[in-house]
C-alpha cells in the first residue's frame, strides 16, 4: 500500500531565498529566528526556554534550515540523528502567497503576475466598490485599505456592527478580504457577498477572495472564527492532485487545502479548526485511507494566528505542540507510506510589518522507501510534487525533478 501524507505547516520558511531582495525580505528566516528568540529567552510567554522539537529535528527540519542559511538554528541538537531525507527549496513563482506556494508544490508554479491592490489607502477601484454596493444591496462599506485582519476589527468592527457595512481590506498578497460579523451581518450573507466579489474581480486577476467572519460583542472580545473561506482562482494547469484523482486514487483535503486548489483534484474534504483538531483529523483520515491516497493537511494557524500576528512565542508553542503529536502519526504508518513535511512561503514573526516573507521551504520526506540524507537546494517547490508523482507511478508533472 502506497500513501503520501503531506503536512503543510503554513508559513514555516527556513531562510531567505536568493531573490528575497526583490521582496524586501533579505535575512528573513521564520524557523531560524523563532529558534533564536527562544534560545535567547525572548519567547517565554506560555512556554519557556530553547525551542523543544526533538521529533521535527529527527525529520531534519533543523538540518534543512542549517543547509539553507549556513548556520545551525540556535538551541537545537546538531548531533541528532535524522531519519529521513531533508532539503530546502526555492520558489519559481512570482509571488510569496499561499496559492502560489501550494500550486508550485503540486507541480504548477505561478509564472504570471497576479493582480495586486498596491495602494495602502483607497486600495480598491471605485467601479468595483460601486458594483458590490449595488448588486449586494449594501449600505456602503468600510476599510478599503491595507490592514492586518485583527487590527482592522479593533478599528472598525464596532462601526461595522452598528452600520451593517462590510469591511473590505487587502494586504501585500493578491487578496480581496471581507470581514463581517457572523451574527449581526450573517455568515451565509458574507459567503454570498464573497462569491459575488469573486465574480466581479474577474478582470483584476486577484488570487483569492477571503471571507473573514468574526464574533463578539465589542472590540474587547472580537474573535475570528473557523468559518473562514478562501475563494481561489483555478490553478492554471492540472496539479499532482488532479493526476492522483484522475488515476483513480484518493486525495483527502484536511482543512483549507480544497479551497486553495479551488476544489480541483479533491476526492474528499474534511475541516477542523485549530492545530489540535487538525492533527486529530489528519490521524483519523490516515487510519481510514487506502492504497494510492494523498492525505493533505494545511495547518493554517502557524500563518494566520502567529506568523501574521508577529507572535514569536505563539509560533514556538505551536511548533512544540505539533512536535508532541508527530510520534502518533509515525506510529500508524504503513510500510509504503511517505510523510512529507513542508511549507508554502515564510511569515517571519520577527520581521517588520505583517506580511509573508520570501523564503526557502523545508522539503522533508520520511518513510521506509525514502533514502535518508541531505537533498540540498531544490530549484523549485515542484520537486516535492514530482517526487510524489513518481512514487505513486503517476504521469510526470510539467515542473520539478523527482528525488525518489
Ligand atoms: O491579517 P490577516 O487578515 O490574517 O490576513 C493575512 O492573511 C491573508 C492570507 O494569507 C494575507 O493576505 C494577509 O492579509
Ligand atoms: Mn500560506
Ligand atoms: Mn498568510
Amino acid at each position: 500500500m502506497k500513501r503520501t501524507i503531506i503536512l503543510m505547516l503554513d508559513s514555516l520558511g527556513i531562510g531567505a531565498s536568493a531573490d528575497a531582495d526583490k521582496f524586501g525580505d533579505v535575512g528573513s528566516n521564520t524557523f531560524g529566528h523563532i529558534a533564536q528568540w527562544c534560545a535567547e529567552g525572548k519567547a517565554d510567554i506560555g512556554r519557556e526556554g530553547p525551542l523543544h522539537i526533538p521529533n521535527l529535528t529527527k525529520l531534519g527540519l533543523a538540518h534543512a534550515c542549517a543547509d539553507s542559511v549556513g548556520s545551525f538554528p540556535a538551541g537545537l541538537d546538531e548531533n541528532a540523528e535524522v531519519i529521513g531525507a531533508y532539503g530546502y527549496a526555492q520558489e519559481l513563482s512570482t509571488g510569496k502567497d499561499t496559492p502560489s506556494g501550494h500550486w508550485e508544490i503540486a507541480g504548477v508554479p505561478v509564472l504570471f503576475d497576479w493582480g495586486y491592490f498596491a495602494d495602502l489607502e483607497n486600495s480598491f477601484p471605485q467601479e468595483l466598490l460601486d458594483q458590490l454596493v449595488e448588486q449586494a444591496d449594501l449600505p456602503g462599506y468600510l476599510g478599503n485599505c491595507h490592514s492586518s485582519g485583527t487590527e482592522i476589527l479593533d478599528l472598525m468592527g464596532e462601526e461595522h456592527m452598528a452600520s451593517g457595512k462590510p469591511i473590505f481590506y487587502t494586504s501585500a498578497d493578491s487578496v480581496f478580504q471581507i470581514a463581517c460579523h457572523e451574527e449581526s451581518f450573517g455568515l451565509e450573507r458574507l459567503l454570498k457577498l464573497c462569491e459575488l466579489a469573486r465574480e466581479l474581480l474577474e478582470p483584476y486577476n486577484i488570487g483569492r477572495v477571503i471571507a473573514r467572519p468574526f464574533i463578539g460583542n465589542d472590540k474587547s472580545d472580537f474573535a475570528r472564527t473557523g468559518n473562514r473561506r478562501d475563494y481561489s482562482l483555478l490553478p492554471p494547469a492540472p496539479t499532482l492532485l488532479d493526476r492522483m484523482a484522475e488515476s483513480g486514487g484518493e486525495v483527502v483535503s484536511v482543512g483549507k487545502i480544497a479551497d486553495i486548489y479551488a476544489q480541483q483534484g479533491i476526492t474528499k474534504k474534511v475541516k477542523a479548526t485549530g492545530l489540535e483538531a487538525l492533527f486529530d483529523l489528519t490521524l483519523e483520515q490516515v487510519k481510514q485511507a487506502g492504497d494510492q491516497t494523498i492525505v493533505f493537511t494545511n495547518f493554517v494557524d502557524f500563518d494566520s494566528s502567529w506568523g501574521h500576528r508577529r507572535d514569536v512565542a505563539g509560533y514556538a508553542k505551536g511548533l512544540e505542540y505539533f512536535d508532541t503529536r508527530l510520534p502518533e502519526l509515525l506510529a500508524i504508518l504503513d510500510e509504503g507510506d511517505v510523510v512529507v513535511l513542508t511549507a508554502d512561503h515564510g511569515c517571519d514573526p520577527t520581521a517588520p510589518g505583517t506580511d509573508h516573507t520570501r523564503e526557502h521551504i523545508p522539503v522533508l520526506f520520511y518513510g521506509h522507501n525514502v533514502p535518508k540524507g541531505p537533498l540540498g537546494l531544490r530549484d523549485t517547490f515542484a520537486d516535492i510534487g514530482q517526487s510524489i508523482a513518481a512514487y505513486h507511478g503517476l504521469p510526470k508533472l510539467e515542473y520539478g525533478t523527482s528525488f525518489l
